[in-house]
């Protein structure tokens, strides 16, 4: 790891250093690390000596930033926080001189590891069991996790969706149990949650943890409105970017298109997103008032990044998997780089490369696009051995 000189350095001044939380876990998991966070004995002042180019990201708290050998670290000095105000972010923070005391304030056990410079992990919670399990477990007590900071409940459904863990049963009854708690969070918190959840690989599992501990009865928005949500989990395929998630979100909420920019911006959306958000649900507006075809259907999740399927079911005409493949093949196109083959195609159907290949590929395209041949392969075969 290119960032192990960090703790060396903090090593050979005479202080203890770990790698700790989310870059250990996801190191673990074989993940893409993108915050190398460190916890030392250093207080911040010391780590400021240590190294040439420092930020003061969080110094009340501990943090300071390191810039060295191109890379950017957060390093913090080991606490714990005692005294929370109104379950939000820590009121007061005490510096402690060990490790211990620091992985036990942690989240998760997944989040609670730690490793030094000799690459050992430091597991004091089973957090290299839940890793291996894929369980997403509250370090200790989990009501008093969530009473700490309860922005960690929607962590929890976020971390499952990202990266497709299950919950474990104690800390889901404790958010069953405290999940008015994140009424006290801000939008923009829980926002930032929101997200990566929804466009988690796993997020309609998530999304139905989220509705069935009742958190989303504690969101904007989303309170009394699990019957419209419950759609969300039925998906065939989740959104992977932000844009379509929201669009979803508003189709199954059935905002008002008038109030799209509202709703938006309450989510603290920008004015971009807002746009392109509006632009996609116009979509569905258009193809829910004209009956779509299944080529418009597949048009339409192209341009959203949905699946076929998912838009029809959005849309309240619900379509199987089955019947849409069976249909597929047959798929009219409007357009002529939908064409089903190409001059590969011809060529291994015994045409010779040149131009009466793509004289006759044109011709296919022609006929295509009047309807007058199917855009299967199988009717496209036929008609080059009827040619021949
Ligand atoms: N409400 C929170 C937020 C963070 N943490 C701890 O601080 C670490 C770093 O937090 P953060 O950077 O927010 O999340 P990561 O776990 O690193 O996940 P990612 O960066 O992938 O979002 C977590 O691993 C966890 O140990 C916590 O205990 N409670």
């Amino acid at each position: 790891m290119a960032a192990m000189p960090v703790l060396k350095k903090l090593e050979n001044a005479g202080f203890e250093a770990y790698f700790v939380g989310g870059s250990v876990r996801d190191l673990l998991l074989g993940r893409h690390i993108h915050d190398i966070d460190i916890a030392t004995s250093a207080y911040p002042e010391e780590v400021k000596e240590e190294f040439e180019k420092t930020i003061d990201t969080g110094i009340k708290h501990g943090t300071v930033t390191v810039l060295y050998n191109g890379g950017s670290y957060e390093i913090t000095t080991f606490r714990t926080e005692s005294g929370y105000q109104d379950f939000r972010r820590p009121d007061q923070v005490t510096f402690v001189q060990n490790l211990d005391e620091d992985l036990k304030r942690r989240d998760f056990t997944i989040n609670a590891l730690a490793m030094n410079t000799n690459g050992e992990i430091i597991d004091l919670f089973n957090g290299l069991k839940d890793l291996h399990n894929r369980v997403i477990r509250a370090v200790g007590n989990p009501e008093e996790r969530f009473h700490e900071d309860a922005l960690r409940m929607m962590r929890a459904v976020r971390f499952m969706s990202q990266l497709e863990f299950e919950l474990e049963g104690e800390t889901q009854k404790a958010i069953e149990d405290n999940h008015e708690l994140l009424k006290k969070i801000s939008i923009e918190r829980v926002r930032e949650e929101f997200v990566k959840m929804g466009i988690g690989p796993h997020s309609r599992q998530a999304f139905q943890i989220f509705l069935d501990t009742q958190l989303s009865e504690d969101v904007p928005d989303f309170a009394g409105k699990k019957d419209l949500l419950s759609i969300y989990p039925q998906l065939q395929f989740s959104p992977t970017l932000e844009t379509s998630l929201w669009a979803v979100i508003i189709i199954l909420l059935k905002i008002p298109n008038d109030n799209i920019g509202k709703f938006m911006r309450d989510w603290k959306n920008s004015n971009a997103m807002a746009d392109a958000v509006e632009r996609i649900v116009e979509l569905f507006d258009l193809l829910a008032s004209q009956a779509p075809t299944d080529y418009d259907l597949f048009k339409a999740g192209e341009a959203t990044l949905l699946n076929t399927i998912d838009v029809a079911h959005i849309l309240g005409q619900p379509i199987s998997a089955e019947a849409l493949v069976d249909r597929y093949d047959a798929l009219p196109i409007k357009n002529s780089s939908d064409l089903i083959v190409d001059g590969r195609f011809l060529i291994k159907n015994g045409i010779e490369p040149g131009p009466k290949l793509g004289i006759l590929l044109n011709s296919i395209r022609e006929k295509v696009v009047e309807g007058e041949l199917e855009n299967s392969k199988a009717a496209i075969k036929q008609f080059i051995e009827e040619q021949n």
